[in-house]
């Protein structure tokens, strides 16, 4: 399989010794879109500046398309960057900073319009072509520093945050026009977000990163389905989480035994009997029942009461306790349930199937 991109145990440490990311390992294809997702200060942007080539790596190698590129300045690795910022020349015409690369490249007057005329017309800017950018929409600006990006054909797109400056509206735009562009011309992206649902809806894989290291690197689906670590259940979508004892782990599933009763999920990882494991549930697995489970040994059987209980629209929030110490927010749909099954104080069984929650060692 040809790699457009390759990390191998690639760490950064600033000079005043903050370890930015370490062993970071990472395999792209030709054409994938790829998302990096963390919370603040976890690495990322360090990371695409490491592969842009404007921060030198600590350890590790880097390869696109099969070469080391450690040492090579930015301007002569096979990547284009865009920031959040954009950083456009304000002096410029929107033609201008668009051909601006090609320009600094020296390819022929003629040559170059021809590539500006293409991708002008590709995202739909032609007619604020003469125009200068301080006199544009954001999604306008945004819009040229994609073009800017494109026109020098790179193998790789490095796209950090650049959707942040937008409004929420023309974001989802947005999103849609690039992931469709993304498609359309087969180039590798590598774009960094921390904005959950922009990850998950635009790429092939995330890699999830905490502390400068990678926690996991899977679909989006799988990521939200089949967590692999106690971070990525915590910060992917909204799971319930139980800890306790492995009793019985066998063909991929496995029980726990945790102070709610015995809770079973497929495994994800290595887990051993007799070792702490972690059950994770998402929140959109759980089916409700009105009443306390029918055994303590019931599996998959979790006693809740409710709190709270409020009808919006088509759809029911609830708020329930668990054990005195958590509280979990469910929503129900109206037509599914009586109208009297989550009064306040009333007794609710939490139960959901196996093959919905996921074992991992804790
Ligand atoms: N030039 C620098 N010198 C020293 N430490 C730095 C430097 N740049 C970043 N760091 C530190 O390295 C770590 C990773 O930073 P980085 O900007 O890569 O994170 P990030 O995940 O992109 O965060 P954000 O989402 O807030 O942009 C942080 O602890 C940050 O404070």
């Amino acid at each position: 399989m040809s790699h457009d991109l390759e990390l191998i145990q690639v760490g950064k440490t600033y000079d005043d010794g903050t370890v930015a990311v370490a062993g970071f390992d990472l395999a792209v294809s030709r054409g994938e879109f790829i998302a990096f997702l963390g919370p603040s200060g976890c690495g990322k942007t360090t990371t695409l500046r490491m592969i842009a080539g404007f921060e030198a790596i600590s350890s590790g190698t880097i390869r696109i398309r099969g070469r080391v590129v450690n040492d090579l300045p930015p301007e002569r690795r096979p990547t284009s960057t865009i920031f959040q910022s954009y950083a456009l020349f304000p002096h410029m015409t929107v033609r201008r900073n668009i051909g601006y690369g090609l320009e600094v490249k020296g390819l022929a007057k003629a040559d170059r319009e021809a590539k500006v005329d293409r991708i002008l017309a590709a995202l739909g800017l032609e007619d604020i072509a003469e125009r200068r950018p301080d006199r544009l929409s954001g999604g306008q600006r945004q819009r040229i520093a994609l073009a800017r990006g494109l026109v020098v054909e790179p193998d790789i797109l490095l796209l950090d945050e650049p959707l942040g400056a937008l409004d929420a509206n023309l974001r989802r735009a947005i999103q849609n026009e690039l992931r469709l562009l993304q498609r359309t011309l087969g180039i590798t992206f590598v774009f960094v977000t921390h904005a959950q649902s922009e990850a998950l809806s635009l790429s092939d894989r995330i890699v999830v990163m905490n502390q400068g290291r990678v926690e996991q690197i899977s679909p989006p689906r799988e990521l939200y389905t089949r967590p692999s670590t106690a971070f990525v259940a915590q910060f992917i979508g909204r799971n319930m989480i139980f800890e306790g004892t492995v009793v019985e782990a066998r063909d991929g599933t496995a029980s726990i035994r945790t102070p709610l009763g015995v809770l079973s999920g497929l495994v994800n990882g290595a887990v051993g009997e007799g070792g702490s494991a972690k059950v994770v549930v998402p929140s959109e697995a759980i089916t409700l029942r009105a009443g306390v489970p029918s055994s303590p040994h019931a599996g998959n059987a979790v006693p809740a009461r409710v709190v709270h209980s409020q009808v919006v629209g088509h759809v029911r929030r609830i708020a329930v306790d668990l054990d005195g110490a958590r509280r979990l927010a469910l929503e129900a749909h109206v037509d599914k349930y009586p109208d009297d099954a989550f009064a306040v104080g009333s007794h609710l069984t939490l139960g959901w199937s196996p093959g919905d929650a996921t074992v991992i060692a804790a």
